[in-house]
């Protein structure tokens, strides 16, 4: 997993080396970082010209325009034609030493972008920012013109007017082709607008990690992840050793995730699916999944090697369903067993069940409960156990998404994943991760009930595999290299046309394979 940092957390890592007096030093290997960036990107764009290309820069009041006109001193040494553009206050008030340099350089101040830029620099605002910015407005203000489509615009640290914490943007700005940020991958690179105007992200070390070991973190998967969490089978396993998922999903009226679920479970390379159905109360689920996957195990009460549950997805609001949930999350807690509750099922917990589920609850509960809420359920759990307003389910709202679920993780003591483009996780104790949208052809009913039992299947291989007690930052792991994994299914079905829920358990064998 990587390390991400907030926005404010790389500001506090920055004071006291600020306070010895190491800004310019800083502010040098920013500016160093930037400017070699732009030359690998000019050599791609500029036809591998780099001598006698054309960078223009757009310069903000704060430091963040200091580093750009820095970047572009260093630019034109190397044979870079460099202009800049004071697009907010006036920075030969705030940015005295830079703009020296930028003169000595060769540089000059211009009132308008010119015919053939070869890379725009966005240096109106970094970190910095807060509150409403609107590009337009500030470049119509002084009759400049947004870049063309076509031209290359790389961020300096964040794409302008972006929330570093938690990526939210109140305006508008120039989408990125890549952003060059220094210190460490911040937060809202990876979340909301910031992810959709970042670009591909470039990370500079300037020399903060020292100072930045005692700033929270929050945990990003990998491709590696996913082979480490969904590992091939060692050569003396047999099928209760690579773990068992025992799935409660389905119903008379949806029966389909009861299919979604197994599918996604056994495209795995799991033990055994175990399907809780019992053909007197939901007598369709029985043929529907046999059908599909004779080796799916169906019976009325769960085996007793069950080593993880899934249970919600495709539950109606019968009293058969209620009866089920109850009944799978007694065994849950009763073998203190991981527990993935999605959906219906996410409707149907209650505080008294909350209260069995949570880690340390009344049942001395030391193994997860993972919920799996859509922002239209978080929205429900969140009134219900949190006590907030209604939140309005939109992707992209204006919620932070990492504050939210780390709300609903500390007052349930449950792992809340929240789903939406982005995902984040946050654990009871406040540890969190975020899984940036890798593909938006998730956006599909039934793919939730695959990443259920993506979940289910990874906490069973952590349970079985591990000896000793698994630590809260290993479910987050399991659960982030799940998350990555849906992901990566539907980029891989992607290549075969339009993706429905179905298409991803097939996917999810391919990215498997191609891990080795
Ligand atoms: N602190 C340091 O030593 C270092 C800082 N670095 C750079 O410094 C940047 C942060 O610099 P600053 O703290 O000066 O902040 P910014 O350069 O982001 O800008 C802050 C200025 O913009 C104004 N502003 C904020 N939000 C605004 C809005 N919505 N509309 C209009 N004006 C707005 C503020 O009033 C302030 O004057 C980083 O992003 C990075 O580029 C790097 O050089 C690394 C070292
Ligand atoms: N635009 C998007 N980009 C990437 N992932 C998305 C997008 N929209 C939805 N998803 C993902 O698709 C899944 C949808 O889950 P959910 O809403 O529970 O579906 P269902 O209940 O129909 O199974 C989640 O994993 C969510 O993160």
């Amino acid at each position: 997993m990587k390390k991400l940092y907030f926005g404010t957390s790389v500001r506090k890592a920055e004071a006291p080396l600020i306070a010895s007096g190491a800004s310019a030093l800083l502010m040098r290997r920013a500016a160093w970082g930037l400017a070699h960036h732009v030359l690998a990107y000019l050599s791609e764009t500029a036809h591998g010209a780099v001598y006698g290309s054309r960078v223009v820069g757009l310069i903000g009041k704060g430091k963040n325009g200091a580093d750009t006109l820095w970047a572009l001193s260093m630019l034109a040494e190397r044979g870079v034609s460099v202009e800049a553009i004071a697009v907010l206050g006036n920075p030969e008030q705030n940015a005295q030493d830079a703009v020296s340099a930028f003169h000595r350089a060769g540089g000059r101040f211009v009132t308008a972008l010119g015919q053939r830029t070869d890379v725009v620099i966005d240096g109106v605002l970094g970190t910095g920012a807060s509150g409403p910015f609107s590009m337009s407005a500030v470049l119509a203000q002084r009759g400049i013109d947004r870049p063309r489509p076509e031209t290359t615009v790389i961020a300096c640290d964040i794409p302008s007017g972006i929330n570093a914490d938690t990526g939210q943007l109140d305006g508008d700005t120039l989408t990125a082709t890549a952003t060059v940020t220094f210190g460490a991958t911040k937060t809202g690179l990876l979340l909301s607008a910031g992810h959709q105007h970042a670009g591909r992200v470039h990370t500079v070390d300037i020399g903060l990690q020292e100072h930045l070991s005692s700033q929270p973190t929050v945990w990003c998967p990998d491709p590696h992840d996913v082979t480490t969490c969904f590992p091939p089978p060692r050569a003396t396993d047999y099928k209760y050793s690579r773990g068992v998922v025992g799935i409660i999903a389905g119903s008379e009226a949806y029966p389909g995730p009861s299919l979604l679920c197994s599918r996604a479970v056994a495209s795995c390379g799991i033990g055994m699916v175990n399907l809780i159905a019992d053909p007197e109360t939901v007598p369709s689920l029985r043929p529907l999944v046999l059908g599909d996957r004779p080796e799916t195990v169906v019976t009325a009460a769960p085996v007793p090697q069950v080593t993880s549950l899934v249970i919600g997805p495709g539950l109606d609001d019968t009293s058969t369903s209620r009866q089920r949930l109850d009944e799978g999350l007694d065994h849950a807690v009763e073998h203190d067993l991981p527990v993935v509750i999605d959906a219906t099922g996410l409707d149907l917990v209650d505080q008294g069940w909350l209260d069995r589920l949570r880690l340390g609850g009344t049942s001395s509960r030391t193994a997860p409960t993972v919920l799996t809420p859509h922002l239209g359920e978080m929205s429900r759990l969140s009134q219900r156990f949190v006590g907030t307003e209604a939140v309005p389910a939109t992707i992209g709202g204006d919620k932070d998404a990492l504050a939210w679920a780390t709300a609903l993780a500390q007052a349930t003591g449950c792992y809340v994943v929240l789903k939406s483009a982005d995902t984040v996780v946050a654990t009871p104790s406040g540890q969190r991760g975020l899984h940036p949208a890798q593909s938006a052809d998730l956006a599909t009913a039934g793919t939730g009930d695959t990443l259920a039992g993506l979940i289910a299947v990874s906490l069973a291989t952590a349970w079985t595999r591990t000896n000793s007690p698994v630590t809260e930052h290993q479910v987050l792991h399991h659960v982030l290299a799940a998350i990555h994994l849906h992901g990566a299914a539907a980029v891989s079905a992607r290549h075969a046309g339009p993706v429905s829920a179905s298409d991803l358990a097939p996917a999810v064998r391919a990215v498997l394979a191609s891990r080795g």
